[in-house]
């Protein structure tokens, strides 16, 4: 693999829950160190393309590479190379900011001799450090979705995936969590593919853009180059008008709330869908 290999590159793929193609013949082409966005309405397939992206989902060979692996074959290895912080909450309220970082580093097989240092590397790279021997039922929201960044960071990833990463979050707490991505991103050159709804966000932060709707890929491209392919007729200016002129007018999902760890529980719960 050399620095042309794309971080990760999907071929065709379709993923379906019995009759239900969730996704249905992605194509994505994410080059190293870029930040992708994967934007679309509620059920366009984003969170399914992710899993079957991130291993969780099976999927036959040759639909996705990252870095030239496919998971269909080389499970272990492509999950050597990716973060993947999910919707669904991921640390745990009862234990410390340490605690949870550290049992992600556990359970990535960090070596043990480096382990300890990786975790106060992760917790610095999100500004945790300083409360990181406090309980995680202590934390506000934003801090939650650091301690969560931490947790996917401490296993040194290439690829960083985020599903809706600030969902939930106040302006000021999604900007942390994005500045911190950017950082981490300026040290290591690693790549991020993530999930919003947030369409300032996207415009701000994306490299590249893929407009997802009922399974399929509308539109892709820099924010610009997709508000400049808008027809004359969709009198469109932003992001979020190529947004819904790409997603048929599908409602965009607009969410404020700061709060603690409790709120973001039941923000997520809320967010995503009980199965
Ligand atoms: N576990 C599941 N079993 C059956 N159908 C599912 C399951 N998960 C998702 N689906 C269906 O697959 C489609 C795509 O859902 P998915 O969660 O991938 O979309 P999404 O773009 O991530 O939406 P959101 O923005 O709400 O997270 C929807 O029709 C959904 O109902």
């Amino acid at each position: 693999m050399n620095a042309s290999t794309p971080a990760l590159e999907v071929t065709g793929l379709v993923y379906a829950y019995k009759q239900n193609r969730a996704v249905d013949g992605i194509d994505l082409h994410v080059p190293q160190g870029s930040v992708y966005g994967l934007l679309g309405p509620n059920g366009a397939g984003k969170t399914t393309a992710i899993r079957a992206i991130t291993t969780l989902l099976p999927i036959p060979p040759g639909m996705v590479r990252v870095f030239g692996r496919d998971p269909a074959r080389d499970q272990m290895g492509v999950r050597r190379s990716l973060g993947y912080v999910p919707q669904q909450l991921s640390a745990d309220a009862g234990l410390t900011g340490r605690e949870n970082v550290a049992n992600f580093a556990r359970l990535f097989d960090v070596p043990r001799a480096v382990r300890a240092e990786k975790v106060e590397r992760a917790l610095d790279a999100v500004g945790l450090l300083e409360v990181a021997d406090r309980m995680a039922k202590a934390y506000s929201g934003g801090m939650v979705r650091r301690l969560e960044l931490a947790q996917a960071l401490v296993s040194s990833p290439r690829l960083l995936i985020l599903d809706e990463p600030t969902i939930g979050l106040d302006p000021i707490a999604r900007d942390s969590v994005w500045r911190h991505i950017g950082d981490v991103r300026a040290a290591t050159g690693m790549t991020v593919l993530v999930t919003t709804h947030y369409m300032d966000e996207a415009e701000e932060y994306c490299d590249q853009i893929a407009l997802m709707h009922k399974g399929r890929i509308r539109a892709a491209g820099t924010p610009q180059q997709l508000i400049a392919s808008l027809p004359p007729e969709a009198s469109g200016t932003s992001l979020e008008d190529a947004f819904r002129y790409y997603s048929g007018g599908a409602g965009l999902e607009e969410s404020e709330e700061g709060g603690d760890f409790r709120d973001v529980r039941s923000t997520r719960a809320t967010a995503s869908r009980v199965r």
